[in-house]
């Protein structure tokens, strides 16, 4: 007896010891990234950027500033595509185009952009050219990348444009890719469990499809796929219900900011797995998959709901009210990105202020003056909001005329 209770104690000793450590590791990186804070180490941004034919940015060199960079010009000037091109240097690819040929100047055969960022305590040089029928080489410090998804991370961004609107428009695909986009970009092994997890998808999908063709059928040919899907898919849901977690106050906080908490938004992970266990699932929709000749239930079909006022926002909301709702949700992604990196993500902000009325545009312009961003680009067509914005940002910043492809610093 008396050996069994100092055993008992040994463990509960033990017990607190393990609680205490993982306790102590999952605050270690908060902790890091408060030291950084406050040490001013935070800090990511890009120095200078040269740009040859890239849509229809034809021969382009613009030292920018650390804090705010401000682009005016006329509709269709290009200083969306300077921004893409910030992008591309962040993620190897265009924000708005999966075709990688589009983004060559119509009348050329390549484009080339280089830039150097300032990172952490480190320089980077970052290029990446592409000719029209090879493949893109990217280089960072005149190194070529094997692997491109090893890029991704390094330079965090952000990018508001007023195409974030299929977010709530569109389909739930639309809503997957963000969230698999933000989750990804820092976890490798949930990049590796979702391609993992859509080709177990699409091997299961081929043969419902044979079966039905031969009429014949299989429970154990197709149990390795099942047993595929269950295996990633209650991984992939585990790490968007963290993400989706974290994200909902924080985006609520910044809604209720803009809004002066006019209104009341919503923000929900919907998936088949809060109800059931992944096997459980595809047991009991076997039956409909046999007959769809597809699979019907699992995290592909998972939806972010948004809703405003309890309605949905994609049926009710006002042309402001949704542009509010994605302004706030991908700040609180720019916040859920510096939490994870442990540094201030570019953020380009793209024709902003349409649509929004003047005390919500002050409260934003309110928002991104403060410190706790980095590096900012905004782009408008004219001068009025970038004034007021101005006013608060005494220094560091730069105005750039941007007119059919020419960038003039003001
Ligand atoms: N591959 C390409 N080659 C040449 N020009 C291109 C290419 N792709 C896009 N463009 C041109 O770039 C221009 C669009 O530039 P951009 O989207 O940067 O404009 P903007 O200044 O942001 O305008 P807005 O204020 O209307 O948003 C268009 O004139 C378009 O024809």
């Amino acid at each position: 007896m008396e050996n069994g209770s100092i055993n008992l104690n040994i463990n509960q000793q033990e017990i607190v010891i393990n609680t205490n450590l993982l306790f102590v590791l999952k605050n270690l990186r908060k902790f890091v990234s408060f030291v950084l804070l406050i040490l001013g180490d935070l800090m990511m941004y890009i120095e200078e950027i040269s740009i040859v034919n890239f849509k229809n940015l034809k021969d382009v060199q613009v030292e920018f500033s650390p804090r705010l960079n401000c682009l005016i010009g006329n509709n269709g000037a290009g200083k969306t595509n300077l921004m893409d091109a910030v992008y591309y240097l962040s993620f190897c690819k265009s924000f708005f185009t999966t075709v990688d040929q589009f983004n060559i100047n119509h009348a050329e055969q390549f484009f080339m952009l280089n830039g150097n960022y300032k990172r952490l305590s480190s320089n980077e040089n970052i290029t990446c050219g592409l000719k029209k029928g090879q493949k893109k080489q990217f280089k960072r410090n005149s190194k070529i990348y094997k692997r491109l998804a090893e890029h991704i991370g390094l330079l965090p961004l952000v990018m508001i444009t007023p195409s974030d609107v299929n977010l709530i428009l569109g389909g739930s695909d639309e809503r997957r890719k963000f969230m698999d986009g933000v989750i990804s970009q820092f976890n490798q092994n949930y990049l590796d469990d979702l391609l993992k997890y859509n080709r177990a998808l699409q091997q299961r999908n081929n043969l419902l499809k044979q079966f039905a063709a031969e009429r014949y059928f299989e429970a154990e040919l197709l149990s390795v796929w099942d047993n595929q899907l269950i295996e990633y898919g209650t991984r992939i849901h585990t790490e968007r219900q963290k993400f989706v977690k974290k994200l909902i106050p924080v985006f609520q906080q910044y809604y209720s900011y803009i809004s002066q908490e006019n209104e009341k938004v919503g923000l929900t992970h919907q998936s088949d797995l809060y109800e059931h266990d992944f096997e459980k699932l595809l047991n009991d929709s076997l039956p409909k998959d046999r007959l769809v000749q597809y699979t019907s239930a699992g995290v592909h079909k998972d939806d972010l709901v948004f809703n405003i006022d309890e309605f949905p926002i994609k049926k009710l909301g006002s042309q402001g009210q949704k542009k509010t709702f994605l302004v706030a949700l991908k700040l609180a992604q720019f916040d859920f990105i510096k939490e994870i990196s442990g540094m201030n993500p570019i953020l380009l902000l793209d024709d902003i202020f349409d649509k929004l009325d003047s005390n919500r545009v002050e409260q934003i312009v309110k928002l991104v003056s403060d410190e706790q961003f980095g590096q900012i680009f905004i782009t408008d067509t004219n001068r009025e909001h970038l004034d007021v914005m101005l006013e608060k940002i005494d220094t560091g910043y730069r105005i750039f005329q941007v007119n059919a492809g020419k960038i003039e610093l003001k």
